[in-house]
């Protein structure tokens, strides 16, 4: 159980990547952390969670598909039981797909848009309600991209939902301010995650190049000269999920080492 004053924060997609490196980074600020995933990341998951409880943090696990908004209510409802409360919610989880908009289909489409934009969607919801009923505010976090500031090539369908989940966040932020509750999201850049392990292979079977041509051409852009890593991304994160946020809200904000500049 959390003590009386602990913090309390909910990431999805924690079981790896940029998920996994902000429930650590959480946990390290002293959040009891519930790292969720899907139920065929449990393995991966509960590795989590053995490595926060060793660094002295506190940590459980839970399953749900972010896409079905039932199992986000669970969620939710699961770690109120088992934490006390909700604080911070990091609705991280996404998926990508590599196509040309010519060869994009509209299963594909709705594949991408169930889980970035319906996910994200149904962890804000679940959230809200969960932090209006508490009635002490909180702080609810999104991922989006650089593909939320300029649509990516050959990443059109995956650039569709981010966008979306900008624009959801601006709304969420306007609506639910009276409550006191922040909404805001993380836009990365090129994280060397296993989301960009795909896309690198998606690209260079397309062009026939050879593995890693294409994050070695798209991280020629980044001004400060290396690929972004989880811990970037969670840094920010963990200044959203504390008090010095408290007067940013409906922002989706750049952290992508100097590619887009807005
Ligand atoms: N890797 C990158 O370069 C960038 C990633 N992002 C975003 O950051 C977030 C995390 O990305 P990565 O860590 O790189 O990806 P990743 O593929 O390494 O990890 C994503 C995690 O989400 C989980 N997940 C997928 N579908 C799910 C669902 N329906 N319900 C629950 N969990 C689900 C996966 O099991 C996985 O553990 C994503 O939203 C992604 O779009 C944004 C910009 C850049
Ligand atoms: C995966 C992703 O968001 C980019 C832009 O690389």
């Amino acid at each position: 159980m959390t003590s009386t004053d602990q913090r309390t924060a909910i990431v999805t997609g924690a079981a790896r990547g940029i998920g996994k490196g902000i429930a650590e980074r959480l946990a390290r600020d002293g959040l009891a952390v519930a790292v969720a995933d899907l139920d065929s990341m449990r393995e991966e998951l509960n590795g989590v969670a053995q490595g926060i409880e060793r660094s002295g943090g506190l940590a459980t696990t839970l399953t749900a598909d972010v896409s079905d908004p039932e199992q986000v209510n669970t969620l939710v409802r699961d770690t109120v039981q088992r934490l006390g409360r909700l604080d911070v919610f990091v609705a991280n989880a996404g998926i990508a797909a590599v196509d040309p908009l010519l060869d994009t289909t509209l299963d594909e489409l709705d594949r991408l848009v169930r889980v970035n934009l319906y996910g994200v969607f149904n962890c804000y919801q679940a959230a809200a309600r969960q932090m209006i009923e508490q009635g002490t505010g909180g702080k609810i976090i999104g991922a989006a991209s650089i593909a939320a500031h300029k649509g990516f090539e050959m990443l059109g369908g995956y650039s569709v939902t981010k966008w979306g989940v900008r624009g959801l966040t601006q709304v969420a932020a306007q609506e639910w301010a009276r409550h006191g509750i922040t909404v805001n999201a993380y836009c990365p850049g090129i994280v060397g995650t296993a989301m960009w392990d795909l896309i690198d292979e998606k690209m260079t079977q397309r062009t026939g190049e050879e593995r890693g041509a294409a994050m070695k051409r798209f991280s020629e852009s980044i001004a400060l000269g290396r690929v972004e890593r989880p811990e970037d991304v969670a840094a920010f994160v963990s200044y959203l999920a504390s008090r010095d946020s408290d007067y940013m809200t409906g922002q989706s904000v750049l952290i992508d080492g100097g590619i887009i500049y807005s």
